[in-house]
């Protein structure tokens, strides 16, 4: 079998099947990233919802993820969590001289149903906080994002950096959009990044899950499953789970 071994995994790594080969990776320099599951994303009389997107297959990424990120805590494995948005006067969403305040299908909807300014995306509003099924836990690590990439202006390269985490598992939404955006800069920045696929979901037609799922495993990273996640570090002792 094709593996690749990152960081100091060797004898004490944790193999995981993905695509397209199999990672040797070590615990402790792996983190798991959630990418944005707010109600803004993943429940219903959210900003996706309100803006249009068909959003029946986000509630089902919420008990894989929970469960992702169960057995990860007993692995001993770093769990970041993402939430996207700005402040509630929306200055760091940008004006018109920003492209953001032009494509944000948030800014959109908002400009057009000036009922809901203020709402979508704003920080200390329910659109903007985290579903309840998913809440962080002690140990766990949130932080905000204000553009699609969570590297872009934000604390998660220094807060990885510093704990010495080389391998990012990402799950969250949209697949297509924050996950990869996310993702492809991991890999600019050094970081080996696996999406776990049925942990994410699209914005928009099937074929953008597809398209995202070849581009990590073609170009940017490897593609993993939940199972697959699960089957490896839920096999580490808890105990003894920092490699
Ligand atoms: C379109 C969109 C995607 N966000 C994400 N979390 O992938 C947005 O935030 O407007």
């Amino acid at each position: 079998m094709d593996m690749v071994t990152t960081g100091s995994a060797g004898e004490n790594g944790v193999t995981l099947a993905a695509r397209p080969e199999a990672l040797r990776l070590a615990p402790h320099e792996t983190a798991v990233v959630v990418i944005d599951m707010q109600n803004a994303y993943a429940s219903e009389g959210g900003y996706v919802d309100l803006a249009g997107f068909d959003i029946a297959g986000a509630a089902g990424t919420i008990g894989k993820i929970a469960t992702v990120l169960d057995t990860a805590r007993a692995a001993g494995v770093q769990i970041v969590y993402l939430q996207n948005g700005w402040d509630p006067d929306y200055q760091e969403a940008g004006g018109p001289g920003s492209p953001n305040w032009h494509k944000s299908n948030a800014l959109k909807t908002m400009r057009a149903r000036p009922e809901l300014d203020g709402q979508l995306l704003a920080r200390g509003g329910w659109d903007y906080e985290l579903v309840d099924a998913l809440k962080p836990q002690p140990g766990d690590i949130t932080l905000h994002k204000t553009r699609y990439s969570a590297f872009f202006n934000s604390q998660l390269d220094s807060t990885l950096r510093a704990r010495g985490i080389r391998n990012i598992v990402f799950v969250g939404i949209a697949t297509n959009v924050c996950v990869e955006s996310t993702l492809r800069d991991g890999f600019h920045l050094e970081y080996f990044g696996v999406m776990l696929e049925d942990a994410t979901h699209h914005l928009g037609p099937p074929a953008m899950q597809d398209a995202t799922v070849y581009n990590v495993e073609k170009f940017f990273g490897w593609v993993s499953t939940v199972a697959d996640f699960c089957g490896s570090f839920g096999q580490l002792p808890q105990s003894d789970s920092k490699d």
